[in-house]
């Protein structure tokens, strides 16, 4: 059983890249803003809840995000493994999965990132805001309030999977296809 995060910033094309990883190892694919996406459009509670912070750029509080993994992790007893795409984003969050998947006799293998430069991102975010309708990718601001948010709850993860020897990088710019064999690279490592 592999548990691969694919970590990388705002736009860096982790959910593009997810889409094929996913099939290609077998793993389930979590993406915590897809879930809180789906959930606002059933206007469940906690849609509502996660709204109010995504439409700034905010992340949502740890607690909510944190128990809402866990259960989407529970709801898959039979996989093969995991990918973990925009979670952990704190370093509270990647201490809770560590102790999580260590009740279940799992670890994270690995820590997978996409790297790419601030300025080509928000380009592609403004981009995809034009098509997408996510009201966080439409408005300068907010992205760039999303990369403050990134600098400092998000970067110091780099420095916890490093201590675990457990973080690869990867350069995300270039084709999809030059991305995804960089990260296929890295994957068949592991
Ligand atoms: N692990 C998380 N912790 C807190 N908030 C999150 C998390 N994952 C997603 N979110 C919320 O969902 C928003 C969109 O996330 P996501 O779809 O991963 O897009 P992007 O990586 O392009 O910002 C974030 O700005 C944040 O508000």
């Amino acid at each position: 059983m592999i548990n691969i995060v694919l970590f990388g910033k705002p736009g860096a094309g982790k959910g593009t890249q997810a889409e094929f990883l996913k099939e290609k190892y077998n793993l389930t694919h979590l993406s915590t803003g897809d879930i809180f996406r789906f959930n606002i459009k059933n206007n469940t509670e906690l849609g509502l809840l996660a709204k109010t912070y995504m439409d700034k750029g905010d992340l949502v509080p740890d607690e909510v995000t944190i128990q809402m993994l866990q259960s989407e992790v529970d709801k898959n007893p039979q996989s093969a493994g995991f990918l973990f795409d925009g979670f952990p984003r704190t370093i509270a969050q990647a201490e809770a999965l560590d102790a999580f998947l260590a009740t279940k006799n799992q670890e994270i293998t690995a820590t997978v990132a996409l790297e790419a430069d601030d300025n080509i991102l928000v380009a592609r975010l403004l981009e995809r805001g034009k098509t997408s309708g996510r009201p966080d990718d439409q408005d300068e601001e907010k992205i760039r309030n999303r990369y403050q948010e990134y600098n400092e709850k998000t970067a110091p993860l780099m420095d916890f999977y490093k201590a675990q020897g457990k973080f690869h990088a990867v350069n995300g710019i270039g084709t999809i296809e030059e991305v995804t064999a960089r990260l296929t690279n890295v994957f068949d490592t592991l």
